[in-house]
């Protein structure tokens, strides 16, 4: 007989189950999570030097939808992104955490991940991302948004917050710090949410998982 070593649950995998059961319980309850010290340590330091290091110009300042109309954008939002790809060891690492954490909740939450998109965000001092949804009801296909946030040392006097507005009953909503290895999940249609500008530069990965909506006439996501 053989036996074939299976790829997964991998080491690395396995370590974060513990993690990715809290999410999952938080999702299914209040349909968000908020995990501090989430990302493996290792993980996190790799990002963060990764984006510390990468060179400004290759960020893009950031689009809204389909908005082409730069200066109606910087009002809502002026943080700058950069696509993530696996074409780094940091990149490639964060990618496969988050396969890892896609397939674990598509096999808890029958979820039906099917892809998944992030990018760095660079919030300059003073920069801001006024409130929003990710994804509009029936239209997108971002079904799950993902960030995490890469800044050593925030102090709660410096700003920055992500305030998720979870219900109606409580307008100051839920803020939450952009603490080096903290992580924020929430469904992308039901929340809506913003970022506060901040006193120092701030960094993150914003990400988002997606169903497939293709047709026959239509392949989506793009390939
Ligand atoms: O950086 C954050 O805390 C949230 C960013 C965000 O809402 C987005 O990029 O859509
Ligand atoms: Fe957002």
């Amino acid at each position: 007989m053989t036996l074939l070593l299976q790829q997964y649950p991998t080491k690395s995998a396995a370590s974060s189950d513990a993690l990715f059961a809290k999410i999952v319980n938080d999702l299914a309850n209040d349909g968000y999570s908020i995990q501090a010290n989430a990302l493996p340590l290792g993980l996190t330091d790799i990002l963060h030097t990764h984006v510390v290091n990468l060179p400004q110009y290759k960020f893009n300042l950031a689009r809204v939808g389909r908005e082409s109309n730069q200066q109606l954008n910087a009002q809502i939002r002026n943080d700058k992104t950069l696509w993530i790809y696996g074409d780094s060891p940091a990149g490639q690492e964060w990618l496969k955490w988050t396969q890892a954490l896609q397939l674990y909740l598509n096999r808890h939450l029958l979820m039906g991940l099917f892809s998944f998109e992030s990018h760095f965000s660079h919030y300059a001092k003073g920069n801001y991302y006024k409130k929003h949804v990710d994804a509009f009801k029936g239209q997108a296909n971002r079904v799950l948004s993902l960030v995490t946030y890469l800044n050593p040392q925030w102090q709660d006097t410096q700003g920055g917050e992500l305030v998720i507005y979870n219900q109606p009953g409580n307008p100051e909503g839920i803020k939450v710090l952009p603490k080096y290895g903290t992580l924020v999940l929430f469904l992308s249609e039901e929340f809506e949410h913003e970022v506060k500008p901040a006193q120092r530069d701030r960094y993150s990965i914003a990400g988002w998982f997606r169903v497939n909506t293709s047709t026959r006439e239509q392949v989506d996501p793009p390939l």
